[in-house]
This record gives C-alpha cells, sequence and structure tokens, in this order.
C-alpha cells in the first residue's frame, strides 16, 4: 500500500481530525490521527495489518509467536495484526498504573512478540509496553505501528515498522503558538493525567 492509499483510508474514516489536542505525553498538537476510527470497520482494519504484515522481512514475519499490545489504541490494532500473521494477540493494560498482561494472558518463557500500537509519538508508551513484555517472559523482537508521528526520533530498541510515518508538529504546553492556544484543548486518549 502507497502512503497515499494509506491516507485515503485514514481521511475515509474521518480518522484526521484537527483542533487542539493533548496527547498521551502531555505534548499539545494541532492535528489527531484517531485511528480508533480506522479500526471501527473491521474490514479497513484488516487491510491495514495485512499491508504492513507484508512490510516486515520473511525471516522476521515467520520468526513471531505472538502479538502483544497496549491498551486501549492497541487492542483492535494488535488483533488485526495477529490475524494477518496467523499468531495469538494479546493486550496489556495499567490498573495499576504500570502494564502487565491479564485475563489469563501469558507467554511462553523466550516467546518472539512483535510489540504492535497503533500511535507512536515519543515512543513512551511503546517502550513501557516492551518492558512489560520483557517482564512477562517474551522477547521482544521488533515494533509496529499504524503510523509513526515522532518524525523519526522515537527509539524503541527493537526495530520499528510503522505503516505510515506523518508529520504533525508538537508543542510544549507552555510554548504553543497562538492559533493553538486560542482553541480549547481536548485529551482523547485515556493513559491518566
Ligand atoms: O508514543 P507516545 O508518546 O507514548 O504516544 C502514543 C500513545 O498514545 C496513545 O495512547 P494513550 O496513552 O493516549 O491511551 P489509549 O491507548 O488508551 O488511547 C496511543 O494509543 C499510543 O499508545
Ligand atoms: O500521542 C498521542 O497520544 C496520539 C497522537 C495521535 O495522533 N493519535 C493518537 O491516538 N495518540
Ligand atoms: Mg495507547
Amino acid at each position: 500500500m502507497t502512503d497515499d492509499e494509506i491516507l485515503a483510508e485514514f481521511r475515509a474514516a474521518d480518522a484526521l481530525l484537527e483542533g487542539h489536542f493533548i496527547l498521551s505525553s502531555g505534548l499539545r498538537s494541532p492535528r489527531y490521527l484517531q485511528c480508533a476510527r480506522v479500526l471501527m470497520d473491521p474490514r479497513r482494519g484488516a487491510r491495514l495489518a495485512e499491508a504492513l504484515a507484508a512490510t516486515l522481512p520473511a525471516d522476521l514475519r515467520d520468526s513471531i509467536d505472538a502479538v502483544v499490545s497496549p491498551a486501549m489504541g492497541g487492542v483492535i490494532a494488535g488483533h488485526e495484526m495477529g490475524r494477518a500473521l496467523g499468531v495469538p494477540a494479546m493486550f496489556l493494560e495499567r490498573p495499576e498504573g504500570v502494564f502487565e498482561l491479564r485475563r489469563g494472558f501469558r507467554l511462553d518463557a523466550g516467546a518472539r512478540v512483535l510489540m504492535m500500537e497503533d500511535v507512536v509519538t515519543t515512543g513512551l508508551s511503546s517502550r513501557e509496553a516492551i518492558a512489560a513484555i520483557g517482564r512477562a517472559g517474551g522477547t521482544v523482537v521488533a515494533a509496529a505501528s499504524l503510523v509513526d508521528r515522532s518524525g523519526g526520533t522515537a527509539d524503541l530498541g527493537v526495530p520499528f515498522f510503522p505503516l505510515i510515518r506523518i508529520d504533525v508538529p508538537t508543542y510544549e504546553a507552555d510554548a504553543l503558538p497562538p492559533e493553538l492556544a486560542a482553541i480549547p484543548a481536548i485529551k482523547p486518549g485515556s493513559r491518566a493525567a
């Protein structure tokens, strides 16, 4: 899938939002990629996951035992990647503030895991998820996401395969451009403030 085809899927889903957004990291942005709107169409989600799976090197793709994703945003993205790769898909939650596998999800010792996110901005959520998979006994062999909006700055410590890289600005909360400061901010994600 080309970048234009991927962006067309986001546009068709009304997933390219404009306004004033508080991101998971606390950074602010005039743009938000609402992957939940993309994934609300299961066939669109499956198409995008198939396209992403096809970009993985074949030896890596064939070696993956499981997909593990951080909730909430990663849940459906990870499930579709599990389907595309033909492996189980599990998710991490943080009811106590730190990601953990719950609901009977478990990894065999040394299981080769693909960590799947919806969006990567600073990479913090991805790094926290990768650490949690390690604590659960898995070995993260690669990370993937639908969108990388880090501008190439996110270092996840493992090979990283985003479906698309999108350049969008982010600002510290105390350094907003006037046009952003003039709009009320909303926080679409679920990380506790
Ligand atoms: O790379 P980062 O700076 O960590 O930002 C990206 C993260 O932010 C969003 O999650 P969020 O914490 O908003 O919660 P959600 O997944 O429950 O929506 C998104 O789903 C990623 O997990
Ligand atoms: O950084 C985030 O929290 C974030 C940015 C974005 O564009 N979309 C999203 O779901 N989360
Ligand atoms: Mg998330």
